[in-house]
């Protein structure tokens, strides 16, 4: 395929202080796929997003978004994303409509489309009669609902989200999934989503890439990786446990999750739930 990629790392390295997060990442997303990337806590997931999204600097390696590199071409990269990330990002105090309004105007939306485009972006994430409400009446598959809505005001090229379902019900989370469905196959839009929900990722992604301590242990489409396990009923967790030598639960205890993950997990959940 000659197609640029909708992101491409190459030898991403990322540490904090001696813990080597990120190790030596090589990955490539394609245009218009839905693309997870799997793992336990712990697994560098979220600071390879983080280096993609131009968050966090790129010590060494690469990363472009796009053909844009991450660390060169900041802005270019800001301007082609969409970001939902594991925390809280809307506010309570605001309505849904004034909260994307925000995003509208941050990410420089025309201010002559700006109301439409807000409109829009509720009614795609099925919003529009509860955009007058204030966010903090909303539940917890509502408020991820709303954050969706804020990453899609912009337009962007690759949409990226951290988790989008944690901690919410199994209605809440088809109802994520479904919408972000929808938005893709309307606008082409490429969907790098991160999760520790196996059922999901094998139902909902294109591609998976199952990340281990910080680097990339398989990578196919669901099919193609249990199919590669051979057997009947292999399931995306049994490629886990395989490739990862430990079962997804008990990975955060043995590998790389530490206090600091349980609890921003926790504290995360505890918000959206
Ligand atoms: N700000 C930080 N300071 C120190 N260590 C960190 C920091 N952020 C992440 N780490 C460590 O880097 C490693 C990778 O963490 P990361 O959050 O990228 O994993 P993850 O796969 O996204 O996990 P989770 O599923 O919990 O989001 C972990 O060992 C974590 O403890």
């Amino acid at each position: 395929m000659n197609e640029t990629p909708a992101v491409r790392c190459t030898g991403l390295v990322y540490r904090f202080g001696d813990r080597t997060a990120v190790d030596h990442l090589d990955l490539e997303v394609r245009p218009g796929e839905v693309f997870g990337l799997l793992g336990p806590n712990g697994a560098g997931k979220t600071t390879a997003i983080r280096a993609i999204t131009t968050l966090l600097p790129v010590p060494a390696g690469m990363a472009a978004v796009f053909g844009r590199d991450c660390a060169g071409d900041r802005m270019a990269v800001r301007r082609l994303l969409g970001y939902v990330p594991q925390q809280l990002s809307a506010d309570g105090a605001l309505t849904g409509r004034e909260n994307v309004a925000l995003f509208a105007r941050v990410f420089d939306v025309p201010r002559r489309d700006r109301a439409r485009r807000v409109a829009e972006a509720l009614a795609d994430v099925d919003l529009t009669d509860a955009a007058d409400r204030l966010a903090a009446t909303y539940s917890g598959g509502m408020v991820r609902r709303l954050e969706l809505a804020q990453a899609l005001v912009s337009r962007p090229r690759l949409l990226i989200l951290d988790e989008p379902t944690i901690g919410l019900d199994p209605i809440a989370r088809t109802n994520v999934w479904e919408r972000i469905a929808a938005v893709r196959a309307a606008t082409g839009m490429t969907v790098l989503v991160t999760t520790h929900y196996m059922d999901e990722a094998d139902q909902y992604c294109d591609r998976v890439a199952l990340m281990h301590r910080g680097r990339v242990r398989a990578l196919g489409t669901p099919d193609e990786l249990k199919d590669a396990l051979g057997g009947a009923d292999v399931t995306l967790e049994d490629v886990f446990r395989h490739h990862a030598g430990g079962s997804l639960a008990g990975a955060a205890d043995t590998e790389g999750g530490t206090y600091r993950d349980v609890r921003r997990t926790r504290n995360t959940a505890g918000r959206v739930g």
